[in-house]
Formats: C-alpha cells, structure tokens, sequence
C-alpha cells in the first residue's frame, strides 16, 4: 500500500473515529458530562459504540489494510475505556475480540492492553503517556513475534517489514488525533454545562434561581403524578436586615437554603422565588406526606441556631403554605393558591405550616389549622 493511501486511511479511520465517539458523547451529556461516573446505561451505550467502530473496521475492511486491522481495532477500545471507564471499555472489547477478522496475537494483544489500562484505572487519570505507551507496546509485540516467528523472511523480504513499521506508527498518529479531538470536545461539552448551570443558580443561596425554576414549571406543567407545591418565606426578616444589614441578611438567607436541602430529598426541587421567598415541588407524594415534608423544613428551621459561630447567634422562622398539583391542574393556580395558603399561615402567627385543603378543587379552598 502506498503511503499516499495509506495517509488517507488513517485519515478516514481518525474521522469514523472521532465522529462516533464524539457524538455517543455529545448524546449521552444532554444535561451532564458523560463520565465514567455516568449511569450504567449511559455506559453501556458508550461501549456499544466504540465496539461499533471496531466492528465496523473488521467487518468493512476496505479502508484498512489486513495487516493493519488489529492495532487498530484496539484503538476505540483504548479511547472508550479512557473516556467512558472500566464498564464501557469492556463492551468494546468484548465486541472486538467476538468479531472475526483480528489475527488471534492482536486479540491477545488488545486484551492485554485492555488489563493494563484496566488496573491503571485509566479513565481516572487520563496520562497520555501510558495510552500512547500501549500503542508502542502493540507496536513492539508485532515486529517482536515476526522476529520470532520467521526471522529469514524478516530479514530477507523488506516488503513485509514496512508495514510492521509503518502501520503501527500511523496507529499512533490516529490515536493522538482522535484523542485531543476528543479531550478538546470533552472540555467544551463540561464548560458549556457548568456554564449552563452555573446560569441557573442564585448566586446568594446556591439553590436553583428564578429562570430555573420557571422552566421547571413549563417542565412539571404537563405532569401525570400529583406533587406538593410549597411556597416558603422567611418571617420577619425586614427586621434582621434593618438591625444587622444586608451582609449578614445574605449569609442568614444562605444558612436557610442548606437547610431546605438537607431536609428535601434529591428528586424534590427547590428553588429561590424572590427576595426571601422559596418554592418548593415535593415530588410523587400525596398530601400527607407533603405536609409533613413541609413541617419538617419549619421545624428544622425553628431549631437551627444560625450564624452559631458568630457573636450574635440568630433563631429564624418559617411560614409555608402549600397547594397540591394533579394531573390536568394548572401549575400556576396551584402556586397561586400555594400563595394564599401563606399569607393565611402569616395571619395565623408565623412559623406555621398552612396546606390549601382540596387544591385541585380552586373554587372552595379551605385551610387546614397547623
Ligand atoms: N439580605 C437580603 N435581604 C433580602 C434579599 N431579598 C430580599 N430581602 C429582604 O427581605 C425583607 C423582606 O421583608 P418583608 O417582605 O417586609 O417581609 P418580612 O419582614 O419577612 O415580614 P413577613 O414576611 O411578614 O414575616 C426585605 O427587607 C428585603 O430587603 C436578599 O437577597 N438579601
């Protein structure tokens, strides 16, 4: 093969590369980065996808010359585990070795790699050095075993040295490639998120802001499940502002928001309304529960000592009223009535969880007593 051509396939191998994992990437970091840190099924789908390109080598094998298919065959595998962890690299190697058309040395080559990396635990690290290492090592193993195996022919017939030589050297090539294509998009994909997250939080509380939560009610607006809707809002807390500042007011607000998250689970959201008001959406639970639920968030607040540390200690409390959504419910009624379930829970003293009785029933509210 000559060198023009074969520099077109590495060309074209570094392309099916880069394109299929880049966009399994790209697909699987719709709201997070793809790690190795990623649900199991993510994974998976990252292994199927490097084992693919392999597949796609050995079964197609017109882009490549046979001599070349196993170094690289053993690149998506190489790429996937580093990018996708231990679970995904599996599946690619799986699917590698099962399919025909990698001489049985190179299997056992690619395996071996695969252990290497594997007890490397190359996915937490990332070294390219040792990635590119393996390659040499592939590289060294091929012109080893044909030393070994028939040195006359080695030494004799230049022809079939050159592409023991060579192969394995654009080998290295397509990996650099297709690994700093790679680790560039990763970078973009993980500062774009981070930047979209970081939009959405409120830069006081670190909870979800109020552009955050709007969508998530466009989101929960078609929902099927009932949830409770709560509307919290810290009591008197003019006065703390008045008396000890905004600074101050700031840090109590942030005190106040750990405390909605370590009393709320990890499905529920919560989110800054405005000023010292926060929403909450207590997800998949019947009245009841959301009650309770919304008692506890008060009855946390009332016993926290807030600035602890500090000279001046602070007892806080909260007042929340709570609406209940049902499939078919208005959203913004419910936070509506949430809303007036508060004021009545203002009325009646403070610190006072007050639930809008048959929420989804907007003509007769009634109120349950604390
Ligand atoms: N420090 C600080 N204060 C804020 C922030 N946003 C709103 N506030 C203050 O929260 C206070 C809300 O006051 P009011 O609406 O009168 O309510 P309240 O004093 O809590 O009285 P009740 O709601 O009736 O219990 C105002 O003093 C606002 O300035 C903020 O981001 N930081």
């Amino acid at each position: 093969m000559g060198i023009l051509t074969l520099g077109v396939s590495v060309y074209v191998t570094a392309c099916i590369i880069y394109a299929t994992l880049s966009l399994a990437y790209f697909f699987l970091s719709q709201h997070k980065a793809f790690s190795c840190d990623s649900s199991c099924q993510k994974r998976v789908f990252f292994g199927l996808a490097g084992g693919g390109i392999s597949l796609c080598f050995l079964l197609g094998n017109a882009i490549l010359p046979q001599t070349a298919l196993g170094g690289f065959a053993a690149l998506p595998v190489i790429l996937t585990t580093i990018l996708g962890g231990w679970l995904s690299g599996l599946i690619a190697l799986i699917i590698t070795l099962a399919s025909h058309g990698v001489a049985l040395s190179d299997k056992f080559a690619i395996g071996l790699v695969f252990l290497i990396l594997f007890a490397g635990k190359i996915w937490r690290k990332r070294p390219i050095i040792i990635a590119l290492a393996i390659v040499f090592v592939i590289l060294a193993c091929r012109l080893g075993s044909m030393l070994l195996l028939d040195p006359t022919r080695f030494y004799t017939n230049i022809r079939l040295v050159y592409p023991q030589m060579v192969y394995p050297l654009m080998e290295c090539l397509c990996f650099f490639i297709t690994y700093f294509a790679l680790v560039v998009k990763k970078e973009y994909v993980e500062a774009s998120i981070s930047m979209k997250d970081f939009a959405m939080i409120d830069s006081v509380t670190s909870l979800n802001n109020r552009k955050r939560i709007d969508q998530e009610i466009i989101k929960l607006s078609s929902e099927t499940q009932s949830f409770g809707v709560g509307l919290i809002d810290l009591d008197d807390f003019k006065q703390v502002n008045d008396r000890y500042g905004h600074l101050i007011g700031d840090r109590l607000l942030f005190e106040t928001a750990e405390i909605f998250r370590s009393t709320t689970r990890s499905r529920d959201f919560i989110g800054r309304y405005g000023g010292e008001e926060f929403l909450i959406f207590v997800r998949n639970a019947d009245p009841l529960t959301v009650y309770q639920v919304c008692q506890r968030i008060r009855a946390a607040v009332a016993n926290t000592l807030f600035l602890a540390n500090s000279p001046q200690p602070f007892k806080l409390t909260v007042s929340i009223g709570v609406g209940m959504y049902h499939a078919g419910d208005d959203l913004m009624t419910c936070i509506h009535q949430a809303d007036i379930a508060l004021y009545q829970a203002k009325r009646r003293g403070k610190n006072t969880v007050v639930m809008a009785n048959g929420a989804h029933r907007f003509n007769t509210v009634q109120f349950w007593e604390d």
